[in-house]
C-alpha cells in the first residue's frame, strides 16, 4: 500500500528500495511476488496521480523543465555548448523520469547489449540474456484507432503479457504518408519494420513504438498499479528523500538508509534485513554513494565525508546523447501548432482523449523515428575510430515532428530533432558540498569530442536530404535557420544542442575484480555488503536508444538475480501464499 505516513511503517523490511522509476518500481513489484518478502519503497516525490499532463502522451513536452514533476537540475557550463548550462530534467514522484519522459520505446541493437556482456564478463547481460527480460516487462497493445499494424512491428520480438504498455501510433498525422514515401523513394533511408528486433539495418526509418497503454502514458507506475499495491508485503512511503546509506553495526554492511521524513521533516534511519537497493537514477546514485563515503577518497576527505570505500569510478563515465533540431515553416495547417496555440482546439482534442482515449493526444511527439549511420567511406574514419557498438548500430537518430513546441504565434512547422546516439564524449556527476541535498554537479561534457559534433552536423545534413525528396514537394515554405557552411552548422549546433536526457553508467557494472566500475555483475556495490544498485546508472554502455527500455530490462533481470540469491525467501510456496491472499 501507499502509506499515509511513516507511523504506518512495519517493524522491519527484508529489502528497502530507494526510487520509484523504472529501476525501483520494477524491482519492488517482482520481489513482492513472494508473499513472505517484505519490501519498502522510498520515493522522494509524491504519487503524481491524476496529472493530466503525465497521463496524456502528447502533453509530454509540457512536463519538463522547471515543473513540479522535475528535480529541475541544469548542467554545469558546457564548453562544447559555448558555456551554456542547459536544463537536465529528472522526474520526481512515482514513475520517476518515466512519468515525464517522451515515451519512445527503443532497446538498442544486439551489439549494444552484447557490449554489456563483454564489459562485465557475464553472458547473461548480452542480448540473448536480456531479450527475455525486455519481453517480460512489455505489454504490447494494439493502437487505439484499430488500424492494420502488420507492416508496423514484428510480433515475435515483443512481449504481450508484461506490465509496461508499448504501442505504435494510434492516430495518423498529416506527414505520415510523406515520411513513408521517402523511405520508398530514397535508397539512403530504407523502411525498417521494427527497430526493437536488435537487428537495425545499417540505416532505417520506421513507426515509433512508444510507452503507451490504450492511449495513456505507461510509466513505471504500472508496476505499482492498484493490484500490486494491494499486496500486504509492499509498502511505499512518499516524500521520503534518502540522504545516505549507513553501515549497520559499524561494519561495511550498508543495509541502513537515512531519509528525511517529509519535506523539511525529521531525519530517520531504517535497516533492511537483507539489502538496501538504490534505484535513484544515474544522477542521484553517485550523490547518495558519495555522501555515504563511497567515492574518490581525495574528494570525500576534502568535504569532510568519512571514506568507507575509495572508488574513483563513482559518478564517472556519464554517457549521454546530444543533439538539436532544425525547423521549417510549412504549407499546411494540419500540424500540432494549431492545437498548441488555440485553446479551443486543444480543449476539443483533450476532451476526445478524456472520453474515448482516441485522437491526436494518444501519441508522443513523433509517429516516425529513424536510426542511421555515417557512410562506410566517410572521411572521418581516416582519423577517428567508430564510436558505435558495431557496424549495424546507429550513429544518429531522426525524430519527425509535425509541429513545434512551444510553437509561434502564427505559421505551421515541421521539426526535425537529430541526436547523436553513439557519443564518444564522457562526463561525470559529482558533489561539492557535505550537504546531501545540495544540487549535484552534472557535467555530461556534451560535444567535448569533436566526432560528436561531426556526427550531429552530418545528421542535420542527412535530415535535409531526407526532406528534399519528391515526397515533400511544395510542402516547405522556408527553413527557420540558414545553414550552408560547416562553420555555420557547427556554430548552430553549439548554440542549440542539448542533452537528450539519457544519462547512464555513473555506477557502471564491471567484473568483480576489475579496477574500474562501481557494482559487480549482480549489481552489488563493490567493497561493501548489503547494498545494490538497480537503475540506469549501472548500464555500462549507453545503447543507441532511448534508455527506459534498457532500465526495465536491467531491473527485470536484477530481480531474478536477487531471487536466486535468497532461495529460502523466494521459494514457490511463498508465491502460492500470495495468490491466496489476493
Ligand atoms: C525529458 C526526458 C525525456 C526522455 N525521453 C525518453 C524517451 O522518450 N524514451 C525513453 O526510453 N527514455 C526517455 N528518457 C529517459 C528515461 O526516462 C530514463 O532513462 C529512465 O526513467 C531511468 O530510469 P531510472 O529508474 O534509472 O531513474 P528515474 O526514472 O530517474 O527514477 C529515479 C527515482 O528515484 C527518485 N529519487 C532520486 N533520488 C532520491 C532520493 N535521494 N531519495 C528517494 N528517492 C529518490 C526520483 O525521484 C525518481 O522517482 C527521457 C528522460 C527525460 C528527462
Amino acid at each position: 500500500a501507499i502509506l499515509k505516513d511513516s507511523s504506518q511503517l512495519k517493524e522491519s523490511y527484508d529489502f528497502i528500495i530507494v526510487g520509484a522509476g523504472p529501476g525501483g518500481a520494477t524491482t519492488a513489484n517482482r520481489l513482492t511476488e513472494s508473499a513472505n518478502v517484505n519490501v519498502l519503497l522510498l520515493e522522494a516525490g509524491g504519487a503524481n496521480d491524476g496529472v493530466l499532463a503525465i497521463d496524456v502522451p502528447q502533453l509530454c513536452v509540457t512536463l519538463t523543465p522547471n515543473t513540479a514533476w522535475d528535480w529541475n537540475f541544469t548542467t554545469v557550463p558546457q564548453e562544447g555548448l559555448l558555456g551554456r548550462t542547459p536544463p537536465f530534467p529528472r522526474g520526481i514522484g512515482l514513475g520517476g523520469t518515466s512519468a515525464v519522459n517522451c515515451l519512445v520505446y527503443t532497446r538498442g541493437t544486439k551489439a549494444d547489449i552484447d557490449t554489456w556482456a563483454t564489459l562485465t564478463g557475464d553472458k547473461g547481460w548480452g542480448w540473448d540474456g536480456v531479450l527475455p527480460y525486455f519481453k517480460k516487462s512489455e505489454k504490447f497493445n494494439l493502437p487505439v484507432d484499430g488500424h492494420d499494424v502488420s507492416r508496423q512491428f514484428l510480433p515475435e520480438v515483443h512481449g504481450f503479457d508484461g506490465v509496461i504498455g508499448v504501442s505504435v501510433p494510434g492516430a495518423g498525422r498529416a506527414i505520415d504518408g510523406r515520411v513513408i514515401a521517402t523511405t520508398k523513394e530514397l535508397e539512403e533511408f530504407p523502411f525498417q519494420i521494427d527497430m526493437n528486433s536488435g537487428e537495425h539495418l545499417v540505416v532505417d526509418v520506421g513507426w515509433t513504438q512508444a510507452l503507451i497503454d490504450s492511449g495513456v502514458r505507461s510509466s513505471s507506475k504500472a508496476y505499482l498499479a492498484p493490484e500490486y499495491l494491494r499486496r500486504r508485503n509492499l509498502d511505499v512511503l512518499l516524500h521520503a528523500r534518502v540522504s545516505r546509506v549507513l553501515p549497520t553495526d559499524g561494519a561495511l554492511a550498508l543495509n541502513s538508509v537515512e531519509f528525511q521524513d517529509g519535506e523539511g521533516g525529521e531525519f530517520k534511519t531504517l535497516t533492511a534485513k537483507e539489502e538496501v537497493i538504490l534505484s535513484a537514477g544515474a544522477v542521484h546514485i553517485p550523490v547518495i554513494l558519495m555522501h555515504s563515503g563511497i567515492g574518490d577518497a581525495g574528494l570525500l576527505t576534502s568535504l569532510n565525508i568519512t571514506v568507507l570505500v575509495d572508488n574513483p569510478s563513482v559518478g564517472q563515465n556519464l554517457t549521454d546523447h546530444v543533439g538539436c533540431g532544425i525547423t521549417f515553416e510549412v504549407n499546411s495547417t494540419k500540424t500540432l501548432d494549431e492545437i498548441w496555440r488555440n485553446e479551443t482546439l486543444k480543449d476539443a482534442v483533450l476532451e476526445e482523449w478524456a472520453e474515448n482515449k482516441t485522437g491526436l493526444m494518444v501519441d508522443t511527439s513523433e509517429n516516425h523515428i529513424g536510426f542511421l549511420r555515417l557512410a562506410e567511406d566517410d572521411p572521418i574514419w581516416a582519423t577517428h575510430p567508430d564510436p558505435a557498438s558495431g557496424p549495424r548500430t546507429a550513429h544518429y537518430e531522426f525524430l519527425f515532428q509535425n509541429g513545434v513546441f512551444p510553437t509561434k504565434e502564427s505559421g505551421n512547422y515541421f521539426n526535425l530533432p537529430v541526436g547523436n546516439v553513439s557519443p564518444a564524449s564522457r562526463g561525470f556527476v559529482t558533489i561539492n558540498s557535505s550537504d546531501p541535498f545540495a544540487a549535484p554537479l552534472i557535467d555530461p561534457r556534451l560535444l567535448s569530442e569533436d566526432i560528436d559534433l561531426y556526427i550531429v552536423r552530418q545528421a542535420l545534413k542527412a535530415g535535409m536530404r531526407f526532406i528534399a525528396a519528391k515526397a515533400w514537394e511544395s510542402y516547405f515554405i522556408r527553413p527557420l535557420q540558414n545553414l550552408t557552411t560547416d562553420e555555420e552548422f557547427d556554430q548552430f549546433i553549439r548554440e542549440h544542442a542539448v542533452s537528450f536526457f539519457h544519462p547512464v553508467a555513473t555506477a557502471a557494472m564491471s567484473p568483480a575484480n576489475a579496477s574500474w566500475g562501481v557494482v559487480d555483475p549482480s549489481l552489488l556495490v563493490k567493497g561493501v555488503s548489503g547494498l545494490r544498485v538497480v537503475d540506469a546508472s549501472v548500464v555500462p554502455r549507453l545503447p543507441a536508444a532511448h534508455t527506459s527500455a534498457a532500465v526495465y530490462g536491467v531491473a527485470e533481470r536484477a530481480s531474478d538475480i536477487i531471487k536466486a540469491k535468497y532461495p529460502e525467501l523466494f521459494c514457490s510456496r511463498s508465491s502460492f501464499r500470495r495468490e491466496l491472499q489476493m
